[in-house]
């Protein structure tokens, strides 16, 4: 089966259409201020209709309050929510029970002990997101981390992998993973926050291509 491509943090109609024009499957919306990439909710409902029907749109929320996600939640109607902090399987768990949407965790791979922990989402959630540990942000900081943690795992569970993927690098992660779908933010941007529609199709041709 293809590998399937997440283009995260999109916040242009123009990079909406680069990403499904280049073969995404998914387009990323983050709704978290401290982030370049942030889209305010009115913003990010028009990107998230542009795409329907065409790219499952995934919002991206980090430590958000119950109050907060569910606003968010009906304001823009993803097809996939994706916690990128620090919430506990027994906090999505729960909010989980009210939802109809795809739930993913992102969980930032240090070591083997970590990949081990990710497993108490298992049963809590739709697909674990496994990124580098968090930096300055949670995530969208382009860095890798060691893909050979994930070499031979036995995963239980729909899984995706993030964290510093590239045109130049992500066939290669592909190859030493097998991950069934790669997600990329600061890989296909020329500034921080700015997507650049040549390295969105660059970076879908090289998944195809591994
Ligand atoms: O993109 C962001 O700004 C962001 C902010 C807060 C949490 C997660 C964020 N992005 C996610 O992180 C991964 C890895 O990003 P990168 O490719 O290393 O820049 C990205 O795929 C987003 O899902």
């Amino acid at each position: 089966m293809s590998v399937q491509i997440k283009i995260c943090g999109l916040s242009t109609p123009e990079t909406v259409d680069a990403a499904i024009e280049a073969g995404a499957t998914h387009i990323g919306l983050v709704h978290y201020e401290p982030s370049p990439r942030h889209v305010a909710l009115d913003q990010a409902r028009e990107l998230r209709e542009r795409a329907r029907g065409k790219a499952k749109a995934v919002l991206l929320l980090v430590n958000a309050d119950p109050e907060l996600t569910g606003r968010a939640l009906n304001a823009i109607q993803p097809d996939v929510i994706q916690f990128h902090g620090s919430e506990t399987p027994q906090w999505i768990g729960g909010i989980r029970r009210s939802l109809s949407y795809e739930v993913w965790k992102a969980v930032g791979l240090k070591d083997a002990g970590t990949l081990t922990r990710s497993e108490k989402y298992i049963g809590m959630v739709d697909r674990l997101l496994f990124d580098a540990p968090a930096k300055k942000l949670p995530g969208g900081n382009g860095t890798a981390f060691d893909w050979s943690l994930l070499a031979g795992h036995n995963h239980q569970i729909d899984w995706a992998l993030a964290g510093g993927l590239t045109a130049d690098n992500v066939a290669e992660a592909i190859r030493a993973t097998q991950a069934p779908l790669v997600d990329t933010s600061s890989g296909v941007e020329s500034a921080p926050g700015v997507k650049d529609p040549q390295r969105i199709a660059d970076f879908c041709r090289a998944v195809r291509s591994a």
